[in-house]
């Protein structure tokens, strides 16, 4: 073991040869770190914001690595896939978890890219903390504003981190004020650039002044940054105007503080000077103001040059909760029935798996979040959700692709299990022998998919070990659907966009090895009954290989409304089983003979028979009588089911509910839906009429509202006033720099059809200034002409 000193902390390491690769890590089972002293955050942005440049930068500080990593070599630590290697990109969340402090960080690094989003969603489940990267010269982007809402939506609290600083055309200011006006949030300046011209006009980024305690912090002594000077800012710094704008931006965070903390408000009022604030003070107020969500702490630097990295780690310890700072989870047991689950060791045991991945050597390796107890080594654990018996075979502590054998996994932790044969994303586990077997964690919400592409074994050999990669990457990944067509009897995997399925493929063919072909790339359309209200009853009576299978079912179909609220099954339907003694109509005269035969019935509970009727339903909803797309925004009311004794078996119940559903719908209103999407799009003013022409016209797009980016404050309902820095942020000589106009922002509904291959269709039309995000926002009605043209582009089959 050696002991590595890095500025003032000493974090004891153990050293970890791979290759010609030498990993200094920290030793986890050397130091008990208690739950108070644990940070499980995520790094959320907007695509190459910095996420991995900066998280490469937390494990080279920390002591984890050597070296640094860099995302533009592909040498990175977190970004370990092939596919993020080559691409550049983040594609899967890596988990890593490193010390600070004398504190255990368990850190998420999440993808940037729109498609991926369900990845972010799953990451930010299990958070307790969020640092919200942003681009300096980019500001606040569309993406950055889609995983803002997806941590609001779980209440994570967050600090933000303007990265780029060195980059021409980086603007502080705008992008606080940004943040201000495009997330909604109070953003606290806690840093301000140290901004120099050098002797060629060239601005550069040379440090950073704390405002809290009045120090210009530099890195200029050591080139991988190691080493920071913190120098006490005076009147004397020899930058002209950088000390007073250092005291206005530390009387604003303090009044701002004040207006939102009671604490701070009476120090405030007794010390009547906003410099007579201590640093400890400051810094209780504003961990205070960042756990209740009502502010936001806002740091700068430029991970690339390694200036700011180690004062964000700080942060993230000083400001970011703790498990024990969280609401306490609440888990269902029943429909009507809940309990908090306390994140406390001596309970008993409540995981959440937020994420499985599979390994070549390992098998699956299930991601959990321990909420509450202790997950050991030995144990045998129960799934709520699948009902089933599972067992922990070892448990591991991730580093990105790295990992430590460990013994245990206490409140408050993230680590992986290996052994679960059959645990999914979104699973709840509990020890075996606990008697609440129908305690379940919220899961997330996943949107629909709106791609699809057919995929093929290359040959007769390959048809199993496409069928078993498919599993495998099934159980990954959440938001891929795989489905076999009834008739075609093709294979269909459909997903969240274009680069999400293109991934799948690379992921089949290199990973897994499998020889299989992948069709084009197409749009996954939707259909739906409009205006007619079916009543249906439908006789199923069939003799197969010498057995009679009979039933009766009676429902009601009724189109929905797009805005119709309620519950919906995952395909945007409503089924509403009414099986009741009631409603099931025992036939006993029409009986089968044989009386052993009988007993099948009276071995049927209600509870299987609305199993039966129900996957009756949905297996018919797959495929609708247009183009064999899925069946949506349908409520069906199932309101008797008539059983003829031995002959009504399970299959029996569930063919006759599919095939009277299929017959329910011959002839009637229908028609094609396409998805339309939420576009969202930030270009700069001169290329505004170029997108806006192009989207109204051959993409049919709807312009829904264009909004200015930066200044405006208007729509705001707190009046906090909060401090802006100066842009550009030059105190020496700011007169000729060029102020960057602030971009507009187009929303607008796109038809999906039209939007392939949108990213760089507007990268040539902006000169890549613009950026965009899209998600799903509806399914609409196609006009006659749309839907004669899909359906004669469809003829060709898949
Ligand atoms: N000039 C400059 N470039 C930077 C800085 N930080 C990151 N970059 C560059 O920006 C690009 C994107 O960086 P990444 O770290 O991959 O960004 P990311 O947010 O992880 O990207 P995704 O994971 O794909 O969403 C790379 O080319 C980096 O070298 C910085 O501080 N200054």
């Amino acid at each position: 073991m050696i002991k590595n000193f890095i500025g003032n902390y000493r974090i004891p390491l153990i050293k970890i040869q791979r290759c010609n690769l030498v990993h200094y890590r920290f030793y986890s089972s050397v130091k008990d770190y208690s739950i108070s002293k644990t940070r499980n955050i995520g790094i959320i942005a907007h695509i190459d914001a910095g996420k991995t440049t900066t998280t490469e930068r937390m494990l080279y500080y920390s002591g984890y690595t050597r070296r640094i990593g860099d995302v533009d070599d592909g040498t990175t630590v977190m970004d370990y896939l092939k596919q993020e290697r080559e691409r550049g990109i983040t594609i899967t969340s890596a988990t890593i978890t490193f010390a600070w402090r004398n504190y255990r960080i368990n850190l998420i690094d999440t993808p940037g890219h729109v498609d991926f989003t369900v990845e972010v969603e799953r990451s930010i489940r299990v958070l307790d903390g969020a640092v919200t990267i942003l681009d300096a010269v980019s500001g606040v982007e569309a993406q950055t504003q889609t995983v803002w809402a997806q941590a609001n939506r779980y209440n994570v609290p967050r600090i933000a981190y303007v990265n780029k600083m060195d980059r021409v055309g980086a603007r502080f200011g705008r992008t606080v004020r940004e943040m201000r006006y495009k997330l909604g949030t109070t953003p606290l300046v806690c840093q301000i650039p140290v901004i120099q011209k050098d002797n060629r006009g060239n601005s550069l980024l040379c440090g950073i002044v704390d405002l809290l305690d009045m120090r210009v912090l530099d890195w200029n002594k050591d080139p991988k940054g190691s080493v920071i000077n913190r120098t006490p800012l005076t009147d004397k710094y020899p930058i002209v105007g950088l000390y007073n704008e250092a005291i206005k931006g530390r009387s604003c965070l303090i009044e701002t503080l004040s207006e939102m903390d009671d604490n701070m408000l009476d120090l405030f009022l007794s010390a009547e000077d906003h410099m007579k604030i201590s640093v400890e003070d400051a810094k209780q107020a504003l961990r205070r103001v960042t756990l209740n969500g009502k502010a936001v702490p806002v740091f700068c630097g430029a991970s690339f040059r390694n200036i700011g990295v180690q004062p964000l780690i700080d942060a993230v310890v000083d400001y970011l909760p703790s498990p024990l700072d969280r609401p306490v989870p609440i888990a269902s047991l029943s429909d009507d029935e809940s309990i908090e689950i306390l994140p406390k060791e001596n309970e008993k045991l409540c995981a959440l798996a937020f994420k499985v991945i599979h390994d070549n050597k390992r098998g699956p390796m299930v991601f959990v979040r321990v909420y509450s107890g202790k997950l050991d080594n030995h144990m045998t654990l129960y799934n709520t959700n699948i009902h089933n018996k599972e067992r922990v075979n070892k448990l591991l502590q991730m580093y990105a692709n790295d990992v430590e054998e460990i013994s245990l996994i206490t409140a408050g932790n993230i680590g992986v299990i290996i052994g679960l044969k059959e645990t999914r994303t979104g699973d709840t586990l509990i020890q075996f022998n606990d008697s609440r077997k129908s305690l379940r964690l919220k899961n997330i919400d996943i949107p629909a998919p709106v791609f699809f592409r057919v995929v093929e074994a290359a040959g007769i050999s390959e048809e199993k070990p496409l069928e078993e990669a498919l599993k495998n990457i099934l159980r990954e990944d959440p938001s891929l659907h795989v489905h076999v067509d009834k008739d075609s009897g093709q294979t269909l995997i459909s997903g969240m966009g274009e680069l999400h399925l293109e991934i799948v493929k690379d992921r089949l063919l290199n990973d897994f090895k499998v020889k299989a072909k992948l069709g084009k790339m197409r749009i996954s359309y939707r259909e739906t009954v409009i205006n007619d209200k079916i009543d249906h009853t439908y006789l199923y009576e069939r003799e197969i290989m010498g057995k009679r299978l009979k039933a009766q079912i009676s429902l009601t179909i009724t189109p929905l409304h797009e805005n119709d609220q309620g519950s919906f099954n995952e395909g945007g339907n409503r089924i509403i089983l009414n099986l009741t003694k009631k409603t099931i109509i025992s036939d006993e005269l029409d009986q089968s003979i044989n009386n052993q035969e009988t007993s099948e019935l009276i071995k049927l509970s209600i509870e299987e028979i609305s199993n039966a009727v129900y996957t009756g339903i949905i297996s018919s909803l797959y495929r609708g009588p247009i183009l064999g797309f899925p069946i949506t925004r349908l409520s069906i009311n199932v309101h008797s089911l008539r059983l003829f004794g031995a002959e009504s078996t399970k299959t029996a119940i569930s063919t006759c509910a599919s095939q009277a559903l299929t017959d329910a719908l011959k002839g009637r209103n229908l028609v094609l839906l396409e998805p339309l999407m939420n576009v969202n799009i930030d270009v700069p003013e001169e290329y505004l009429g170029v997108v806006l022409g192009d989207l109204t016209g051959t993409r049919r797009g709807n312009v829904l509202g264009l909004e200015t980016s930066g200044n405006l404050f208007d729509n705001l309902d707190n009046n906090i006033e909060i401090y802006v820095p100066p842009d550009p942020i030059f105190f020496s000589s700011n007169k000729n720099d060029k102020i960057v106009n602030p971009k507009k922002v187009i929303h607008a509904h796109v038809p999906l059809s039209t939007m392939l291959g949108y990213s760089s269709s507007l990268r040539s039309l902006t000169g890549g200034t613009a950026s965009f995000d899209m998600s799903l926002s509806s399914f609409g009605i196609m006009n006659d002409d749309r839907a004669k043209a899909v359906i004669r582009e469809m003829q060709g089959g898949f």
